[in-house]
Formats: C-alpha cells, sequence, structure tokens
C-alpha cells in the first residue's frame, strides 16, 4: 500500500515562524507541509510559495464547505496553485463534492500542472460520540458515519478522506485498495491531553493501515521539532520492518 512521509501542520501565525519550520524541516525524507486556515488566511498564496520554492510537497487544508457554485469556484482557485492534496466537507454533499472536483481540475489544466488529491472530511478528529449524537443529533454510531462519507467520497471520484486511524478498517470493508486514508489526531503518546478526541500514536497508525499521518502541535511546538519529526516518521515508516 502507498505510504506518504508524514504531514507536518504548520498551524502558526506569522511568516517568519511558517518559514524557520520550513527551514528546519529541510531534511530528508522531507515532509509534507500542511497549511491550513491559520496561515492561509492570515498571508495567502505567498506561503504556498515560500513552501514550494524549497521543495516541500504541500497539503492546503482549507476544509472548503458551501454551496456547489461556490466551491466550484474556490477548487479551482485552489487547483490553480499547484499543490498536492486539499481537502473538502463530505457533508456538503455528493453535488458538492462534484463540483469541488471538477473546480480543482479545471484550475490545475488551466494553469498547467497536476491536479491535488482532493480529500473528504468525514467527522473531525476533535469530535466524538457525544458530540455526534447530543450537538450534532446524527443517529449514526461515529464509524458509520465516516464509513458513510467515505463511500460518498470514493463514488464521487475523491482520491480519499481525512479520518482517525481508528476507522481505517471499516472504511477499507468499503472502499477500494487505492483510496487514501490520511489521518490526523496523531499523538507519539496518549498522556498529550487537549482539543484532539479521537488519537492514536504514529506506530499504531502505521499497523492500522493509514496511508498518510498529520502532525501539527507534537512537531511545531517541541522543543526540538526536527527530532520530533524524525521521530514519528521513523515510527510511522518503521522502513527497518519493510525489508
Ligand atoms: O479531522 C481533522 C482534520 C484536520 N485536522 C488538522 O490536522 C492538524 C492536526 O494538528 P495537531 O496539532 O497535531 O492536532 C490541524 O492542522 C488540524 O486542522 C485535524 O486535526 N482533524
Amino acid at each position: 500500500m502507498k505510504r506518504f512521509v508524514p504531514m507536518v501542520a504548520i498551524d502558526v501565525a506569522t511568516k517568519q515562524e511558517a518559514i524557520d519550520l520550513f527551514d528546519k524541516l529541510m531534511v530528508k525524507p522531507q515532509p509534507i507541509v500542511k497549511i491550513g486556515m491559520e496561515l492561509y488566511y492570515g498571508l495567502g498564496q505567498v506561503i504556498v510559495k515560500e513552501a514550494k520554492k524549497r521543495g516541500f510537497k504541500v497539503f492546503l487544508d482549507l476544509k472548503l464547505y458551501d454551496i456547489p457554485n461556490t466551491v466550484h469556484r474556490a477548487m479551482a482557485a485552489i487547483g490553480r496553485l499547484g499543490i498536492d492534496f486539499t481537502t473538502i466537507h463530505a457533508a456538503g454533499g455528493s453535488e458538492m463534492l462534484i463540483a469541488g472536483l471538477a473546480g480543482l481540475e479545471e484550475g490545475a489544466k488551466e494553469a498547467g500542472v497536476e491536479p491535488a488529491k482532493l480529500l473528504a472530511i468525514t467527522q473531525l478528529t476533535s469530535i466524538d460520540e457525544k458530540i455526534l449524537h447530543e450537538q450534532q443529533h446524527v443517529d449514526l454510531s461515529l464509524i458509520e458515519s465516516v464509513q458513510s462519507y467515505a463511500q460518498l467520497a470514493e463514488k464521487v471520484g475523491l482520491a480519499g478522506v481525512v479520518c482517525s486511524a481508528h476507522e481505517i478498517k471499516a472504511i477499507r470493508e468499503v472502499t477500494g485498495d487505492d483510496f487514501l486514508c490520511v489521518t490526523p489526531g496523531i499523538r507519539p503518546t496518549h498522556a498529550i491531553k487537549d482539543d484532539q478526541k479521537r488519537v492514536v500514536t504514529p506506530a499504531q497508525a502505521r499497523i492500522d493501515g493509514s496511508n498518510a499521518i498529520v502532525v501539527g502541535r507534537p512537531i511545531t511546538q517541541s522543543f526540538d521539532p526536527v527530532a520530533a519529526y524524525q521521530e514519528v516518521q521513523k515510527a510511522f515508516l518503521n522502513e527497518e520492518e519493510e525489508k
């Protein structure tokens, strides 16, 4: 199965902080950098350019969720950036997902670049059963909800989903071999308590069959981000075991 290098979420406020992290993370294997809402809304395309200039593959995680026409046009703009992965909420429904995918492909074609892989957000890793039932009033179990969003995403032609590694087995039961499961909510130790609810260690994500892990604060807020990245990367890719 395809496994990508870890994706490091560069969730910082300023260009300088982002660039400092990019410069530190220019190691082998070079991580994929994830640029999210904080950085992109604050700085715009310039930060994507800075990452690409340094040779990083870019995951632009903007989690689009709007009416189909708006998503189509926004995705076309994202497609023109020549990034590698991007996201859309599965909850927006099939019409919105199809419009997003079409926009992404049209934008990429216009710019003469490869279209990014489009991933559907299933249930955010900060959601647990209690929130799902008591606040979202969803009757399905969390795992059933994620599984059904994954089926929808595959049906309309998306490359994969964002989910917790806890749900990979259920997703693999209903999707094809090439369908990607990208998993945030990664914590090197379960002792860390924060907003993430469905957490998994890098080694467990590997065992569960994650195609790519997303790790932010455990790396970016570490005293030594490079050492933290390398530890996560070794635990996830475990190249010794691959031989
Ligand atoms: O379900 C989701 C979807 C996206 N994310 C994003 O991943 C990173 C995780 O960062 P940590 O600091 O490791 O918690 C962050 O950018 C989220 O926006 C997610 O966590 N869960």
